[in-house]
C-alpha cells in the first residue's frame, strides 16, 4: 500500500490543469451500455473508479479500449445482464448499471451497493423509478433482480429528495422507453447536464437535464456516439483550497468556473482572491482566511464534495467557522485526523465548529474516505512539518496524479510503498 509523505509550508505558485470529472465519466461511460456498438469517450481521467467501471463493462461483456485520455467502450457483445457483489462493492455508481441493462436487455440482476463511510445511501429513489416505468423488482440474497417484460413505458417521477446517481439512472432508463418520462424534483448537478448531452448525441431526446424538470421523449434505439467529458469541478476546487491554505498563487487551467460558483463565494468571503479569465482562474490565498461558515445543499449550493477540503482551510483561519453537512449523515471521518494537526474542531451533530489555530503542525494520519484523504493532503501542505498519510488507495479513486500536479506547484509531496 502507498502512502505519501508531504514536508509542509511551501507556497504553490504555477499552473496547474484539471482533468476529466471522475462523477461525469462515471455514469456516462455506463450509459455506453445503451447502444449496440462502439462508442468513444474522451477526457477519462485515470483513476482507480475509473478501472471498477471498465472492469465491471468488461465483466458484462463489453470490450474497454483506453488511448491516451480516450476510453473506447464496444457494448456490442455484452451478454451479462449481472453485475457482481465484488465489483459493486468497490464502487456505489456500479448500480447505475441496472437502468441500461434493463433498458437494452429486459432485465438484470445487480449486487445491492450497500452503505459506505460517509453514510448508509440507500437506492430506493432508483427503483421507485424503475418500478415507475414499469420493472418489476425484487431482491434477494443483495441482489437486486429487475425485469420488464415488455418495453419499459414513460411514466411521471417525483423524487422525494435531490438524488445525483437517481436522477442520472432513471434519465438513462428512461431514454429508449416508450413515451414522455417527466422526472421532477430531479438533481440540477453539472455532471446531470453532462449526461444528458452524451446520452442526446446518441439519439436521446433529453430536455431540462440540469433543471429540476427533466423530460425525455422515448426513442426507439441509441446509437454509438463520441465525447468528451466536463473537467472535473471538485478537482478543480480542491487546487483553488491548495492555493488559499499555503497562501499561494495558482493558474487553474480548463476548469468551469460558473460550476463552483458556490466555493467561489465563500472562498472570497473568507478574504481569497480569484480572478477567472480565458478559461484560467488564478486564486492567491490570504495571509490567514477569515472563519466563514458554510451548509453543504445540492446543486448550485456548497457541494458536500468540497465539504473536507473546505474544513481544513478553516483550520487555519482567523477566528471560528460552522460547517454543517446536509447532505451525508457521516461525512466528518476527517476531523478526528485534522486534529492529529493540532485542529480544533467540535462536533454537535450534523455541525462543527472549527476555531481556526495559527499554525497546523505535520502528523501521521490515515485516509478514511475519498475527500477526507484531500483534506489531509491540504492540511499537510499547510503544516509546519511532515505529514504522512497512509492508505491513499481512497485518493486515488478521484484524483488523477494528485502527487505529481501538486508537485508541478512547488509542494514537497512523494508517494511511497509502504512496507
Ligand atoms: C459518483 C457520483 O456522482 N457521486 C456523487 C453523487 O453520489 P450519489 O449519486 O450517490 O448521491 P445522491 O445525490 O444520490 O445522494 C444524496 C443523498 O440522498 C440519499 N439517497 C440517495 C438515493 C436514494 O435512492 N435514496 C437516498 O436516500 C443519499 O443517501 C444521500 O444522503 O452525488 C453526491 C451528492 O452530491 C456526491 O457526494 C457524490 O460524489
Ligand atoms: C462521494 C464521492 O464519490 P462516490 O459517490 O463515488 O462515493 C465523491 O466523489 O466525493
Amino acid at each position: 500500500m502507498d502512502k505519501l509523505i508531504i514536508t509542509g509550508g511551501t507556497r504553490l505558485k504555477g499552473d496547474v490543469t484539471v482533468s476529466g470529472s471522475k462523477n461525469a465519466s462515471l455514469p456516462i461511460c455506463i450509459a455506453a451500455i445503451l447502444a449496440n456498438g462502439a462508442s468513444t469517450i474522451g477526457n477519462v481521467p485515470r483513476l482507480r473508479d475509473i478501472s471498477t467501471t471498465a472492469k465491471l463493462l468488461e465483466s458484462l461483456g463489453a470490450s474497454v479500449e483506453r488511448t491516451g485520455s480516450a476510453l473506447r467502450i464496444d457494448a456490442g457483445p455484452i451478454n451479462t445482464v449481472e453485475a457482481t457483489y465484488d465489483l459493486v462493492k468497490t464502487m456505489r455508481a456500479s448500480v447505475l448499471v441496472l437502468g441500461p441493462l434493463l433498458a437494452r436487455f429486459g432485465r438484470a440482476r445487480v449486487s445491492l451497493p450497500g452503505g459506505c463511510a460517509i453514510g448508509a445511501r440507500p437506492i430506493d429513489q432508483h427503483l421507485k423509478g424503475l418500478k415507475a416505468l414499469g420493472a418489476e423488482i425484487t431482491l434477494e440474497h443483495g441482489y437486486v433482480e429487475a425485469i420488464a417484460k415488455k418495453r419499459l413505458k414513460g411514466a411521471r417521477i417525483n423524487f422525494d429528495i435531490s438524488t445525483v446517481g437517481g436522477t442520472e439512472h432513471l434519465m438513462m432508463a428512461a431514454a429508449t422507453a416508450k413515451g414522455e418520462t417527466i422526472l421532477e424534483n430531479a438533481a440540477r448537478e453539472p455532471e446531470i447536464s453532462d449526461l444528458g448531452d452524451y446520452l442526446n448525441r446518441m439519439g436521446a431526446k433529453i430536455e431540462g437535464a440540469g433543471t429540476d424538470t427533466i423530460r425525455i421523449q422515448g426513442v426507439n434505439e441509441l446509437t454509438p456516439a463520441a465525447y468528451e467529458v466536463m473537467p472535473d469541478r471538485i478537482e478543480a476546487g480542491t487546487f483553488m483550497i491548495a492555493a488559499a491554505i499555503t497562501g499561494g498563487d495558482v493558474r487553474i487551467n480548463g476548469m468551469k468556473a460558473e460550476h463552483l460558483d458556490a466555493l467561489c463565494f465563500k472562498l472570497q468571503d473568507a478574504g481569497v482572491e480569484i480572478v477567472s479569465r480565458d478559461g484560467v482562474v488564478r486564486v492567491k490565498g490570504p495571509k490567514r482566511p477569515h472563519g466563514v461558515n458554510i451548509k453543504t445543499r445540492p446543486y448550485p449550493g456548497f457541494p458536500t464534495d468540497m465539504q473536507a477540503q473546505f474544513m481544513a482551510l478553516m483550520c487555519i483561519a482567523d477566528g471560528a467557522s460552522v460547517i454543517s453537512e446536509n447532505i451525508f449523515e457521516n461525512r466528518f471521518m476527517h476531523v478526528s485526523e485534522l486534529q492529529r494537526f493540532g485542529a480544533d474542531i467540535t462536533i454537535e451533530g450534523n455541525s462543527a465548529t472549527v476555531k481556526g489555530v495559527k499554525k497546523l503542525s505535520g502528523a501521521p494520519v490515515m485516509a478514511t474516505d475519498l475527500r477526507a484523504s484531500a483534506s489531509l493532503v491540504l492540511a499537510g501542505l499547510a503544516a509546519e512539518g511532515t505529514t504522512e498519510i497512509q492508505r491513499i488507495y481512497h485518493l486515488d479513486r478521484g484524483y488523477e496524479r494528485i502527487e505529481e500536479k501538486l508537485a508541478g506547484l512547488g509542494a514537497r509531496i512523494e508517494r511511497v510503498k509502504e512496507s
